[in-house]
Order: structure tokens, then C-alpha cells, then sequence
């Protein structure tokens, strides 16, 4: 994340035990920190989702499962029953495909629903995956699907795109919200949202949660990184609802940035797949682990023994020092 923001640290505050608690959604989580939904963690290990899964139950952090993963949400739900799991959803041409997802994943026990609108039936232009016909290989499966929604199209191009393409709801709008809320009971997080106009639309329409997210720059290129629009964002929403934020967050410097700016939860999506490929559960513990230690230690030295102790004054622009 940004370097040119700048922690005030404040100091002689009785630092010696940090309460980094909070309840989210009524689940207790331990940390302010979560894993961002990510496609096809298998690719990274062979034991995919379920090794996050248990990753993120053992540290308290919240987990969100990929709408593509592979394995299926309720193996997810058994393999870390304790986790705090929320389903992230992409939404179908198909709406009984859209409405069973959403069905299955409340009766497996998801207590959210992670809306993902910056990839509304339109992929990000991925110049890799084109040129080297990158499809899931063919002895995985997106699981939480028959065989014949998980297959896809091994001829030139990105098998992705041409999946997105031909199955993806590319008329997703707002009266979508609407709809899945006539089914479902679960909170709507709607994860995306670049803008205070479009924020100030989701606390209208009663979704419960805005989460800053820029797809981790896979979308459209040359949009602004998240932490950046953050503070217009938390502005525009006054209080209403809670705001997340994830995108280059890789240090526990950048969550502590990140929540004084006014994001109640955090977080993060490659560094889980690294953990992952380096070696599977205890990798992505490790790299959990290690931002949870960052986060707690900036605390520490920036004298907050506790979560609502971390002040917007207590981030600044490089810039503001130089003011002559
Ligand atoms: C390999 C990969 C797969 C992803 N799959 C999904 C997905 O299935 N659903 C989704 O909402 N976002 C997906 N994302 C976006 C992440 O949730 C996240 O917004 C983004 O990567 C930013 O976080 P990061 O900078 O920590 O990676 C994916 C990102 C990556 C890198
Ligand atoms: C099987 C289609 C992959 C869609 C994109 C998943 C995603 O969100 C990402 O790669 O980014």
C-alpha cells in the first residue's frame, strides 16, 4: 500500500495488552482482518478452500468463499465449522442458478453475502491469460457446480473471459440487490464500490456493508488504488453502515492505514495464495499470521490499545510535512 501515508504514532498510553475484538454481522471475530474471496484456490494447493478455511478459523479472521471455488461451500462448512465464512456471490444468466446458490449457501450456514458488482458478465482485459489459453485445468472443478457449468473452453484465448461471457448476468444492477433480498435473509456486503455516489446508492437500497475494492486492479486499469478513495467513501456513508476495504494490503502497517481511514474490516487476497502454494494450511496460517503480528505490533507502537483508539489524525499525507 501507500507509502507516502504516514502513521502519527502517539506514545506513553499503557500499550501492554491490545484488544484487536470485534463483532461483526453477530459473529465475534479476533481480528479486524479477512481473506478476500478468491477463485480456485486449488491451483495454489490441493487442498484448496479447506486449508484456508482452517487457516482462517484458527487465527479468528473472517473467511470469504469464492462463488468459483474448488471445493464446494458445504465440504468448506464442515472442514472449518467455527470459521466465519461468508459466501461471495457472482451472479448468473441463469437467476434459478443465481437464487439456489444463494439458498445453499444460507442453509450451509454463510452468514453474509459478499456481492461482487466490478465484474458485472464484463472481465478485465488479462493479456496473460490470453496468450496462454489459461483455463481451470481439467482435473479441477469449480465445485460448487454441476460438470457442465464447471467445464470450459480450452480453444485460444482465456478460457476465463469466455466463461464470464457466456454465463455471467451482464445486466447486473442495482434492482438485482432488490431482488436477492426478496429470498434471503442474509446481509448484503456489496463488494466493488469506487465511488461516494454509488456508496451512497448501497446504504439506500439497505445493503449492510460497503467494501472498497478494486478487484485488486483485474478489472479496468488506471482506476485508483482503494485506500485512496476510502476516505470520500466512509464521508459519503456517514455512519450508516459499516465499510470494508481490500487491494494491496500486505503489511500490518497498511491495516492499521486502512481502519484509522475508516474501514472496519480488512482485507487481503494473493498473499493467502502464496501461503497457500508454499504449503497449504500451515502456509496460509503463516502468512495470517504474520499480518496479525504486524497489525497488533503498529498498536503498540502507535500507542492504541484498542481498535476505536486508531484516529484518522494518527494517518498523513507525505505532503503535509512539507507544507512551508
Ligand atoms: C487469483 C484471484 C482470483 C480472484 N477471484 C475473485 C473471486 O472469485 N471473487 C471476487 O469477488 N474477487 C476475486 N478476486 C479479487 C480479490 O477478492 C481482491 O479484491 C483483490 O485481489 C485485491 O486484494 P489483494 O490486493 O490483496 O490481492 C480475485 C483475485 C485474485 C488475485
Ligand atoms: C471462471 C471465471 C473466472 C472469473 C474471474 C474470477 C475472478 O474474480 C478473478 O479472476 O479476478
Amino acid at each position: 500500500m501507500k507509502a507516502s501515508l504516514q502513521i502519527i504514532i502517539r506514545v506513553l498510553r499503557k500499550v501492554q495488552k491490545r484488544d484487536l475484538n470485534l463483532t461483526v454481522h453477530g459473529a465475534q471475530v479476533k481480528v479486524p482482518i479477512g481473506v478476500s474471496p478468491c477463485a480456485m484456490h486449488k491451483l495454489a494447493h490441493e487442498d484448496g478452500e479447506l486449508a484456508t478455511a482452517r487457516a482462517a478459523e484458527k487465527h479468528g479472521s473472517v473467511m470469504i468463499l469464492s462463488t468459483l471455488s474448488t471445493c464446494s461451500m458445504e465440504e468448506v462448512v464442515e472442514a472449518a465449522p467455527n470459521a466465519v465464512k461468508w459466501f461471495q456471490l457472482y451472479t448468473y444468466k441463469d437467476k434459478n442458478l443465481t437464487k439456489s446458490l444463494i439458498g445453499r449457501a444460507e442453509k450451509a450456514g454463510f452468514k453474509a453475502l459478499v456481492l461482487t458488482v466490478d465484474l458485472p458478465g464484463v472481465h478485465g482485459i488479462r493479456y496473460k491469460d490470453i496468450k496462454n489459453n489459461f483455463i481451470l485445468p481439467s482435473h479441477l472443478k469449480l465445485d460448487n457446480f454441476a460438470n457442465e457449468i464447471s467445464k470450459m473452453d480450452p480453444t485460444e484465448g482465456s478460457g476465463l473471459t469466455k466463461y464470464v461471457m457466456n454465463l455471467f448476468d451482464d445486466g447486473l444492477c442495482w434492482e438485482d440487490i432488490e431482488w436477492i433480498k426478496t429470498f434471503t435473509k442474509l446481509p448484503i456486503i456489496v463488494k466493488g464500490i469506487m465511488s461516494p455516489e454509488d456508496a451512497k446508492i448501497a446504504v439506500k437500497i439497505g445493503c449492510s456493508v460497503v467494501f472498497v475494492s478494486n478487484h485488486g486492479g483485474r478489472q479496468l486499469d488506471t482506476v485508483p488504488a482503494t485506500i485512496e478513495v476510502l476516505p470520500s467513501i466512509v464521508q459519503a456513508v456517514e455512519d450508516r453502515i459499516d465499510v470494508y476495504l481490500d487491494g494491496g494490503v500486505r503489511h500490518g502497517t497498511d491495516v492499521f492505514k486502512a481502519i484509522a481511514l475508516g474501514a472496519k474490516l480488512v482485507f487481503f487476497a494473493r498473499p493467502i495464495l502464496y501461503g497457500l502454494a508454499a504449503d497449504g494450511q500451515k502456509g496460509a496460517e503463516k502468512v495470517l499470521d504474520i499480518l496479525i503480528s504486524e497489525f497488533d505490533n503498529s498498536m503498540a507502537l502507535s500507542g492504541c490499545s484498542s481498535l476505536d483508539k486508531i484516529k484518522k489524525s494518527m494517518v498523513a499525507h507525505k505532503s503535509e510535512f512539507f507544507k512551508l
